[in-house]
């Protein structure tokens, strides 16, 4: 079975643009950025969607919130606000079935989403 695109980026095998990394959390630039700022923030830990997130995950995803935080703020984007979007499922757009979490932003987003 390959190993997903973003495992590799957790293991280094593939280059990516770091912003944040902790012991439990990374985020790196979207390589085919829909804004002026578009970083992915993701567990290291493999979870293929939100669907797969258990009750032991809660203190992970809090993690990843923290890690938006601290990105949104280091990025420039909290003053202005921006999105944070998390696709889940073909109908929902997810093409990488590692949970992520996209923060968009440098622009203003319109709504609704497509
Ligand atoms: C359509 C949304 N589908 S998605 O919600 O699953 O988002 C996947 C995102 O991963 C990004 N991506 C894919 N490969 C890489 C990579 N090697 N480095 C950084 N970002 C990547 C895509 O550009 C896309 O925005």
């Amino acid at each position: 079975m390959e190993q997903c695109i973003f495992c590799q980026i957790v293991e280094g095998k593939i280059p990516s643009k770091k912003v944040y990394e902790d012991e439990h959390v990374l985020a790196f630039h979207d390589i085919s950025p829909v804004a002026p700022t578009h970083v992915l923030v993701i567990p290291k830990r493999h979870i293929a969607s939100l669907m797969e997130i258990a009750p032991e995950d809660h203190v992970l995803l809090g993690k990843i919130f923290s890690a938006v935080q601290t990105v949104s703020r280091e990025l420039g984007l909290a003053e202005k606000g921006f999105r944070v979007v998390n696709n889940i499922g073909e109908d929902g757009g997810q093409t990488v079935h590692h949970i992520h979490f996209h923060v968009i932003g440098g622009r203003t987003l319109t709504w609704p989403p497509g």
